[in-house]
């Protein structure tokens, strides 16, 4: 059984696949919040930007089978392309559902599966575009990927201690909330002092789609 917050068909918004038409796929729950508000400010993870409680939003629900969500996915790809369809399996934690018997189903169905999740679980093999986000104070279990996407900033993650891990892109995307106008300069500041580091700006936001 898989649970599903929502899902719609958008651009990717943020990282190196910014503007790339995805099919986005938000599981339910998290391992490092229990999504309630009056949770956060205890959680591990506090600055959280989604709600990914319950399967009540656009698309969401619940399948039974890996074969019935791959199926409810891929109508959200346009007939009239031969481009494979591009999952982002995001949440929420995916990790916590995403396992190795639907990674199998979406590829038999011609997918490209991207993730984003937060690190500290272990993925099941053969996903096409990992994304991590390490979070202060959480151990990180994925030490490489494709890009590691860094909301900045966090006190207890410095920039520093990531960028040694094997990861093809690295990424500062300020902390959206209360502070998010500091944090976009910050992440300039940082950026423009530390080369290796690239802006990733929140698109979708800027323009106002999912
Ligand atoms: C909602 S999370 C879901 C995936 C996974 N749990 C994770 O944290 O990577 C999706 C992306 O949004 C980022 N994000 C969450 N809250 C944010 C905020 N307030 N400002 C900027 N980025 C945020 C996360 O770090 C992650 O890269
Ligand atoms: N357009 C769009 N791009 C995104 N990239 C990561 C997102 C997420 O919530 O994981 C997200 C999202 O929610 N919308
Ligand atoms: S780990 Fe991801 S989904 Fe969970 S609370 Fe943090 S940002 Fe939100
Ligand atoms: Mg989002």
């Amino acid at each position: 059984m898989y649970s599903v917050k929502e899902s719609f068909y958008t651009l990717q918004g943020e990282g190196a696949h910014a503007g790339r038409p995805a099919i986005f796929c938000r599981f339910t729950g998290c391992n490092l919040w229990s999504g309630r508000e009056q949770d956060r400010a205890s959680a591990v993870c506090n600055f959280c930007d989604t709600d990914f409680v319950g399967t009540d939003g656009q698309n969401g629900g619940k399948f039974a089978s890996a074969e019935a969500l791959v199926a409810h996915l891929k109508c959200f790809w346009p007939l009239t392309t031969t481009q494979p369809p591009y999952l982002v399996c995001t949440g929420g934690e995916p990790a916590l559902q995403l396992d190795q018997t639907l990674v199998d189903a979406l590829h038999q169905e011609g997918f490209i599966i991207a993730v984003e999740t937060n690190g500290t679980k272990p993925l099941p093999d053969g996903i096409d575009w990992i994304c991590v986000s390490p979070k202060a104070d959480t151990p990180l279990y994925l030490q490489g990927g494709n890009e590691l996407k860094l909301v900045y900033p966090q006190t207890q993650a410095l920039p520093e201690r990531f960028e040694q891990l094997q990861f093809d892109h690295f990424y500062l995307q300020p902390m959206d909330g209360p502070a998010q106008a500091a944090s976009l300069v910050a992440c300039i500041d940082y950026c423009k002092a530390h080369p290796r580091w690239k802006l990733s700006l929140q698109t979708h936001k800027l323009i106002g789609i999912d």
